[in-house]
């Protein structure tokens, strides 16, 4: 709802209340539409202010509404009521004014903000544009190219940031009520005809039709197949070429076509899965609700490699005390030099000082005495590792977490080497880590809830979309990777090309496929891994044994062009073939393809026509199987875990809401049927056999994936 009151005697405050973000629901718009008649009816009020309660002003329309059948009274309208308005109406922003709250705030005549308050109309990442006339009025108040750059982007700006690009028409440290009370006063009776921007002619720029251009360049190449930002970039468009009436028009239709999209409702599901992440449990029932966090003021880092130096640079950036530590003189002179610049680089970007005073480096094991929490991040080795936590159980002061950034290790082993197991925990991030939005906090069987509570408080302090996973190799996402990557494996024996099957999972929305990803990181990571194993073999075996490990089908393609010294872009020379190590651009490598063929008449393979449906199936399905083994094995509580960790860390497109939503918009009946059928035409791969709880959910009747936790819960009760 929205409450009425008359402040200093002349001014009418609305406040929006609705809590927690004062989202603009049905009821919050009737209450502002009668509040704001009341208002302007009142011949005592001379201006108007519009605020939120708890201070928010508002996180934009109710987003649960989404859903279901729209009621209650339109926002256009009701904006264009409050602009038409012949008493100033004033936003006083504090918190929060996102999306619809922007674009209701652009409908008053002023804007005064708090100098902590955020803005921005975000919702492109909701698959949608802003279709209250914020594409309209946004580029109209501050120019085209800032527009472009706020709506397609979804970026969130400070009140200084929309101060300096006139979003806002004054910023106060003070109580922003009484600042914008004060402001109605001194404005009232003066003439409104300058301050509504829908009046505004929209400023072209010169070259207008060129930014547009590159506008749309930009947003296909970012956001490969994604409908919103494209969106986004025709209705600036249309604010830039048509009248105004004309661009909402446009906005409208543009809207009406993204509103009722599978892509809209995929990324709204995103929305909501990363809140649901938040509230773990454990297998014990201890969880998010019942776990206390410790407090965590300093951390350690152990090792100082490509993962240190990023978990370093996220840790000071969080406004932590850090111990960086590494053993290797050289590696802790460049790893000081690495992180002073990524350091310096985020906070010239963010117009702040870097955070260099908060790190003190050593290269001795004992600076972590005075520390509360430590990440691990040394060599993948598991000898080593349980060397470095006897180590910190020795020396770190009684309480201490240890946290480590193994990538497939097992955390009960780790924590099995320690006194306390239950400070043990796995803080898994994703390269670069300083970057990258993903943490897996991986418990072990004996770890506490606190120290759960804590990694998983640490990482959200961090801005990570933090999950809590249960132990495993390679817990969920690398678990489910190694089935996606082993099938592209299996497509270049039968015929396929890495083009050929990079370019059908760039077609889906990746932003890379899985041989020009596996290019950047490194086939070296994933070789040690293998060989670690005991699947990798030196040379190239011959006879059926070749590609065979305990009685399944392996491919040791991968082994043999690492065999060749080719690690992907730091070599030069990996899937494809670059300029020169380090150089990025991929180009097509007439050498892998002749060793493809090689390879294949040297194991009597023929190579078949495979087109890219069946590279989507093959990949996507074999990693959706797992997921639901995972689901099934209590790995992971629910699929929003899942498909939040790849739509963070993998670079799943979240306009496909993830593997298991998107195995849901497929159709969990058809997913069995291909992968029945791709289990039949390979019998030796095993994990193409469909999983239980795939058949289960057919079996009962296909629930949407918000019900599929009810499913799992009663097999985990039946078992
Ligand atoms: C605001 C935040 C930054 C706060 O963050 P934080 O403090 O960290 O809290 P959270 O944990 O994120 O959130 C707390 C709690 O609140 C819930 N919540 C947050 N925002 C919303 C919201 N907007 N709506 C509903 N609920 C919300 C959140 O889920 C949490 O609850 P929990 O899930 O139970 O834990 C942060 O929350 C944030 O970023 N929020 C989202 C901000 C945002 O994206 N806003 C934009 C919303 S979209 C919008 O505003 C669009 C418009 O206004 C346009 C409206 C036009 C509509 C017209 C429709 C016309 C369609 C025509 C089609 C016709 C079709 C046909 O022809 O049939
Ligand atoms: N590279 C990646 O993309 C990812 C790696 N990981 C995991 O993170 C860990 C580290 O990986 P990277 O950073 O890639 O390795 P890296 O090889 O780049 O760095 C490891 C560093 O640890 C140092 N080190 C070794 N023993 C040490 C000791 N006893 N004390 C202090 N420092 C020591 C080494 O000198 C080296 O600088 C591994 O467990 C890996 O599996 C996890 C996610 C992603």
């Amino acid at each position: 709802m929205a409450q009425y009151t008359r402040a200093s005697g002349f001014v009418g405050l609305i406040t929006l209340q609705n809590p927690p973000v004062n989202a603009l629901s049905a009821v919050v718009r009737q209450a502002i539409v009668d509040t704001v008649k009341i208002a302007l009816s009142d011949p005592k009020v001379k201006s108007v202010v519009i605020c939120g309660q708890n201070g928010n002003f508002c996180g934009g329309a109710d987003i649960k509404e989404f859903g279901g059948e729209m009621t209650g009274p339109p926002l256009i309208p009701m904006i264009h009521a409050i602009e038409a308005a012949n008493k100033p109406m004033v936003a006083a922003i504090e918190g929060n004014a996102l999306g619809g709250g922007l674009e209701l705030a652009l409908g008053c005549h002023y804007r005064i903000a708090h100098s902590k308050a955020r803005l921005g109309l975000p919702e492109v990442t909701l698959g949608l544009l802003p279709a209250a006339g914020g594409s309209q009025r946004l580029p109209r108040l501050i120019g085209v190219p800032d527009a472009l750059d706020l709506i397609t982007t979804g970026r969130i700006v400070t009140a200084a940031e929309a101060l300096r690009l006139g979003i806002v028409d004054q910023v106060t440290e003070h109580n922003t009520v009484d600042a914008a009370v004060k402001f109605a006063l001194s404005v009232a009776g003066q003439p409104l005809d300058a301050r509504r921007i829908s009046t505004f002619p929209c400023p072209r720029p010169p070259d207008s039709d060129a930014l547009f251009e590159e506008a749309m360049r930009k947003v296909r190449g970012s956001a490969r197949g994604a409908m919103a930002p494209v969106a986004c970039v025709q209705a600036v468009r249309a604010a830039a070429t048509l009248p105004y009436e004309r661009g909402m028009e446009r906005e409208k239709e543009l809207m009406a076509t993204l509103f009722t999209s599978g892509q809209a409702r995929a990324l709204q599901y995103v929305f909501f899965a990363q809140r649901a992440v938040g509230r773990w449990s454990m297998p014990s029932g201890a969880g998010w609700d019942t776990s206390k966090p410790r407090p965590v003021n300093k951390a350690a880092v152990i090792g100082l490699g490509t993962m240190g130096r990023g978990i370093t640079v996220a840790l000071a950036q969080t406004g932590l005390s850090v111990v960086a530590i590494e053993t290797q003189e050289k590696q802790l002179m460049e790893a000081k030099q690495a992180v002073t610049s990524m350091l310096e680089r985020g906070a010239k970007r963010r117009g702040a000082a870097p955070a260099l005073d908060r790190i003190s480096y050593s290269r001795n094991i004992q600076a972590v005495a005075d520390v509360d929490l430590v990440i691990e991040a040394v060599f993948e080795d598991m000898a080593l590792k349980l060397e470095v936590f006897r180590q910190l159980s020795a020396f770190c002061k009684p309480g201490t977490l240890l946290c480590t950034n193994t990538s497939a290790l097992d955390v009960d082993e780790l924590a099995r080497g320690t006194p306390n197991p239950e400070l043990v925990v796995g803080m898994h991030f994703f390269a670069p880590a300083h970057v990258m939005k993903l943490l897996e906090v991986v418990y072990g069987k004996r770890s506490s809830p606190q120290a759960v509570a804590t990694a998983m408080q640490l990482g959200k302090k961090m801005g990570k979309a933090s999950v809590a996973v249960g132990n495993c190799r390679g817990f969920v996402g690398n678990r489910m990777l190694r089935l996606y990557v082993e099938q592209a494996f299996f497509l270049l024996e039968e015929g396929a090309t890495p083009e050929l099957v990079d370019g059908a999972l760039e077609e889906f929305g990746f932003p890379m496929g899985v041989f020009r990803m596996s290019d950047l990181s490194g086939l070296d990571v994933g070789w040690r891994t293998r060989k670690a194993a005991g699947q990798a073999q030196p040379g190239e075996a011959s006879g059926q044994s070749a590609r065979i490990r305990n009685g399944s089908r392996y491919s040791p393609i991968g082994d043999l062009v690492c065999e060749q010294g080719r690690f992907g872009q730091k070599t030069g020379r990996g899937w494809y073939q670059y300029d020169k190590p380090g150089s990025r651009v991929a180009r097509s490598d007439p050498w892998l393809h002749s060793f493809l063929e090689q390879y294949r008449a040297r194991h009597g393979l023929v190579a078949r026509s495979i087109d890219r449906q069946e590279v989507l199936e093959r990949c996507l399905y074999a990693l959706v199987n797992e997921g639901f083994r995972i689901l099934e094995d209590g790995i992971a509580a629910g699929p929003e875990d899942i498909d939040v960790i790849y739509v963070f860390g993998y670079g799943w497109p979240g306009h496909r809401g993830g593997p298991m939503f998107y195995a849901s918009t497929v159709g969990l009946p058809k997913v069995l049927e291909r992968l029945e059928h791709y289990h039949q035409a390979h019998p030796d791969v095993p994990d193409l056999q469909p999983c239980g709880l795939l058949r289960r959910l057919v079996a009962s009747g296909s629930p949407p994936v918000h019900r599929w936790r009810e499913v799992i819960k009663k097999l985990h009760s039946q078992l």
